[in-house]
């Protein structure tokens, strides 16, 4: 699917959830208005839209190598799969996941690739990759990926600040130079078999820090507090979707939210086409313990104190470790039943997501 390819519009009759838009630029200005509703986005739903960021063509250079990636033979991805359960980094064939209590397998084909390894090419950190996206390193994922640290590095840089952190330390918590879970997601969903009764991607709270997401059609949902009902985001033209992932609820003794999406196939004349989504997200170093960072500031050690379960947020784990976590409950090879995967399937959400009302 070239990048610059034209989709039918989002229908207008299908309710969405506006989100907050962000103006990169007034917010690197330091933009006094711009920073409160930045901040606002980030606490009160933890995603946003971003506008002015200058990454357009980066993005559609991804898209177009999403295209020639996928459209290899199988023998020519399928070895560069997944390294077992924990991991996420490397081709993922359809049927990997699972996307419901009762173990149904998923019906999307993605590619991982590391940051850590973009950033080494030719050095491999963590895995290898199909020739499309070898050939295409230093070209197309290298610009994608330093200019969607920088937009991540001065988000942490602007929660610093506001959390009452010493100036980086969020940043020295998701260091390039350490080995981390930062990744470049590329996601082809087929055409809905049956619209509105299918998932492409399960209910969940990223795994990680910051989550860049670049897409064209609908299919992407939130759940806002107090609503009951999934609402779609929409996507504009121009527009990334920012969200905050679960490391960073952590950190910030749950001031920062990691609120709960998921991907159902996108709403009418969309649901006939092929889905695509480009994702990046900024995950801490593996061995960077996830829990408040209250010794380093008042303010957050004060939102631990006034919780109603201060306990929740230090997780007894590492970033490496909630990840390989968190990626191995959603294997199809770890499923066993109902129960044990609602148990292990939880992120940072306060409420039972499985059994929320359809709309
Ligand atoms: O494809 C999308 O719109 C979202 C994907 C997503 O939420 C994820 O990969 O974490
Ligand atoms: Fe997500």
């Amino acid at each position: 699917m070239p990048g610059l390819i034209k989709f039918p519009t989002f229908p207008a009759d299908v309710p969405t959830h506006p989100l907050l838009v962000i103006d990169y630029t007034l917010l690197k200005a330091g933009d006094h208005d711009e920073l409160d509703k930045f901040w606002k986005a980030a606490t009160e739903l933890g995603f946003w839209y971003l506008k002015n960021h200058g990454i357009d063509h980066e993005v559609n250079a991804m898209f177009d190598l999403g295209a020639q990636t996928f459209a290899l033979p199988a023998e020519e991805k399928v070895p560069y799969s997944y390294k077992g359960d924990g991991s996420s980094f490397g081709y993922k064939p359809i049927g990997t996941n699972v996307i419901d209590e009762k173990g149904t397998r998923d019906t999307t084909e993605a590619m991982d690739v590391a940051q850590d390894d973009v950033l080494a090419y030719p050095k491999s950190v963590h895995h290898t990759y199909p020739v499309t996206v070898r050939e295409n390193m230093n070209s197309v994922l290298r610009p994608f990926v330093e200019k969607s640290m920088e937009i991540n590095m001065y988000f942490l840089s602007i929660m610093d600040d506001r959390l009452g952190l010493p100036q980086g330390t969020l940043a020295g918590l998701n260091k390039p130079e350490e080995p981390n879970g930062g990744t470049v997601r590329l996601i082809r969903a087929a055409p809905a078999i049956t619209p509105n009764a299918q998932t492409f991607v399960t209910a969940h709270t990223d795994f990680g820090a910051l989550t860049l997401l670049h897409n064209r059609l609908g299919g992407l949902q939130v759940l806002v507090p107090g609503v009951e009902t999934w609402q779609y985001v929409k996507p504009l033209e121009g527009h990334i979707i920012c969200n905050i992932g679960d490391a960073l609820h952590f950190f910030s003794g749950g001031i920062l939210r990691s609120n709960i999406h998921r991907v159902i196939p996108p709403p009418k004349e969309q649901a006939k086409l092929e889905r695509w989504s480009l994702v990046f997200f900024t995950r801490p170093n593996f061995n960077a313990p996830l829990r408040p960072l209250s010794q380093h500031s008042t303010i957050i050690a004060n939102a631990v104190v006034h919780a109603p379960n201060p306990g929740k947020f230090d997780t007894g784990m590492t970033a490496g470790e909630w990840l390989a976590h968190r990626n191995a409950a959603t294997r199809a090879t770890k499923y066993k039943d109902p129960s044990t995967w609602k148990a292990s399937f939880k992120g940072t959400e306060d409420r039972e997501i499985l059994g929320v009302v359809e709309n």
